[in-house]
């Protein structure tokens, strides 16, 4: 069950993710060459929801996701990640004019993605991801794939090295908790089991709760999610969309691409829809799913198609043109007995398709 998607702010409706988003995507625009992947594309990731990024194929969600997380950088745009509660805009212009890449201010923070390197973004600003192909260390067994996760808390409580070497209080502190740390996100992606067996021998959709199992042990305040359905069975993609809830629930928000309808219908708060590199939809589940434009992309419908032309009336104006097909047009039949205005409503109803396309 999704939260209400919006509040009431200063007598107006502002959705949730607006008020009090984790992330900021403003203006983002990346280019490869002459290929514009993603053109001017603004968005919120709202604080504790599960936000979900579709499109079609080629519609520039990874390369989004791969903005956000620092393996590209952006050719325009800001990207503002916040800790602490709040739109914080009075922070995030002074870190902007500032030329900075961060700043904390007590519980709160404002992280410019675009200005800083990929490890930074994961180790201060929270933001942890799994990629489309599974990447764990198939040879390490399943708790030395979350504990290296936790390697530079450790390096850090081993004073780099000297302290893990004699074996001082403080890092076996550090590595008592990485273990209940690991051991919780065992239990809650239900591999506990499988602790000690090599990463690489459990099956495709253990592996892909692994991936979310390690991400998880960097305590994120943004977890990443590229296709975590894909190749998942339908218990699997059940098991998965419990498990995303319950990380929302403790605490993490969530952007995770997906083609699954199932998995991004049933879990998210907040939607954005991707065509082309441009939004075209941004809303609760409810509003996307019957957005025209959304059903459009995702169909593959063309402006003619929407009308119902049929094929052979398109090849019809391919060869002749389309003036020299107007004339010999029959008037629209209408029903003698549809009152003015139900005929006006039809042909707005058309018009409206059309222009969705
Ligand atoms: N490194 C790159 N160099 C050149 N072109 C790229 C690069 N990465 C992505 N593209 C192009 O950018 C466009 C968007 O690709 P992207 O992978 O972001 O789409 P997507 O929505 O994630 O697609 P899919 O759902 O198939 O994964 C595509 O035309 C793709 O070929």
């Amino acid at each position: 069950m999704v939260a209400e998607a919006s509040v009431v702010s200063a007598g107006a409706s502002v959705p949730r993710w607006e008020d009090d988003p984790v992330l900021t995507v403003e203006h983002l625009t990346m280019r490869f060459g002459g290929l514009l992947a993603v053109r001017d594309l603004s968005f919120s990731v709202g604080r504790g929801d599960i936000t979900a990024l579709i499109g079609p194929n080629g519609a520039g969600k990874t390369t989004v996701f791969n903005c956000v997380t620092g393996f590209y950088k952006p050719t325009e745009g800001r990207i503002a990640m916040r800790h602490g509660p709040g739109k914080q805009e009075a922070l995030v212009e002074e870190v902007t004019a500032s030329g900075l890449r961060w700043k904390k201010e007590g519980n709160q923070g404002v992280f410019l993605l675009e200005r800083m390197p990929d490890y930074e973004i994961s180790h201060r600003a929270g933001v942890a991801r799994t990629f489309q192909n599974i990447r764990l260390f198939g040879g390490m067994t399943v708790l030395e794939n979350l504990l290296v996760a936790q390697h530079n808390r450790l390096v850090v409580a081993s004073g780099f090295t000297v302290g893990g070497i004699f074996g001082l209080p403080s890092y076996r502190r550090a590595e008592s908790e990485a273990v209940d740390k690991a051991v919780h996100w065992l239990k809650q992606t239900n591999l506990l089991e499988r602790a000690d067996d090599p990463a690489g021998d459990l099956p495709y959709g253990q592996q892909r709760r692994l991936e979310i199992a390690r991400a998880m042990c960097t305590d994120p305040h943004l977890l990443c999610l590229d296709e975590p359905a894909a190749g998942l069975n339908p218990r699997e993609s059940q098991e998965l969309n419990e498990l995303l809830q319950s990380i929302r629930e403790q605490g993490t928000s969530v952007l995770l691409i997906e083609h699954d309808m199932g998995v991004v219908m049933e879990i998210s708060d907040h939607i954005i829809v991707l065509d082309y590199g441009v939004k075209i939809a941004d809303g609760d589940a409810e509003s996307v799913r019957t957005d025209p434009k959304v059903i459009a992309a995702y169909l593959g419908v063309e402006d003619e198609e929407d009308l119902d032309v049929p094929e052979v009336l398109e090849d019809v104006i391919e060869a002749v043109g389309e003036d020299a097909i107007t004339d010999l047009a029959p008037e629209p039949m209408q029903d003698p007995s549809a009152t003015a205005g139900e005929a006006a409503g039809s042909s707005e109803g058309i018009s409206k398709k059309g222009s969705a396309a």
